[in-house]
């Protein structure tokens, strides 16, 4: 799959939500972080706020749901016209149940791991998932450091995918920047999630094209490697 950017609106200005999402048309996602309180240390915004970006943009909506009980909240996300749905796995109650409840209802299916969840235990879940989150960061704030020590996370979950067969997508959110995404791409990442990298640039679209261009150079240089 060719790679996909999904800037993060949590670098954006909250005041400005609209115009902040035009800024980045031409983005494949749009990344919206919905944080709780409780499953991490901050508050953003829930399902009233996503309804009305769903109408202020034409780009799809990707929600990292961070919060506690995603078994009962996550349907709504899908509802409120998310086009992809991301529950953290250490908060659900059933991920398989709940991973086939966004697709029944219409949506991509996403699971997320913090940096300290392995993905071993959770081999047999693939196929019921149409995309893999591997934190970079510790969930929570933008504008964090890379966790460079992912990276073998990023290679092992890439070669589980392979194993298998699957189209699964494997994104990467944190400290993911002109710096750092071509080594998510060499090891296996394919949608990558940036806030500051975007928000904090000039030119927030001229930012998102740029990191696609590196993203894309790494990801053709990664398979002419591995295939020779
Ligand atoms: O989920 C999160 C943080 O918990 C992210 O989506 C951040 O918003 C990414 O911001 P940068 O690290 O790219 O600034």
């Amino acid at each position: 799959m060719a790679p996909q950017i999904s800037p993060s609106i949590l670098s954006a200005d909250f005041a400005r939500l609209a115009e902040e999402a035009k800024a980045v048309e031409g983005a494949d996602w749009l990344h919206v972080d919905v944080m709780d309180n409780h499953f991490v240390p901050n508050l953003t915004l829930g399902v009233p706020v996503v309804e009305s970006l769903a109408r202020a943009t034409d780009t799809p909506l990707d929600c990292h749901l961070m919060i506690e009980d995603p078994d009962r909240w996550a349907p709504q996300y899908v509802e409120a016209g998310a086009g992809s749905v991301t529950f953290h796995v250490e908060a659900a109650t059933a991920p398989v149940r709940l991973a086939r409840e966004i697709r029944a209802k219409g949506a991509r299916a996403s699971m997320a791991l913090r940096p300290a969840t392995p993905i071993e235990p959770y081999e047999d879940l693939l196929p019921e998932l149409d995309m893999l989150l591997i934190m970079t960061v510790e969930p929570g704030f933008g504008g964090q450091a890379f966790l460079d020590i992912m990276l073998p996370k990023i290679r092992r979950t890439r070669e589980l995918i392979g194993k298998h067969g699957l189209e699964l997508w494997l994104q990467v959110d944190g400290g993911v920047s002109a710096s750092t995404i071509e080594q998510c791409a060499d090891a296996g990442a394919d949608v990558f999630v940036a806030g500051s990298a975007v928000y904090g640039a000039s030119d927030p679209a001229e930012a998102v094209r740029a990191l696609r261009k590196q993203a894309e150079e790494a990801t053709s240089r990664a398979s002419w490697l591995h295939d020779h």
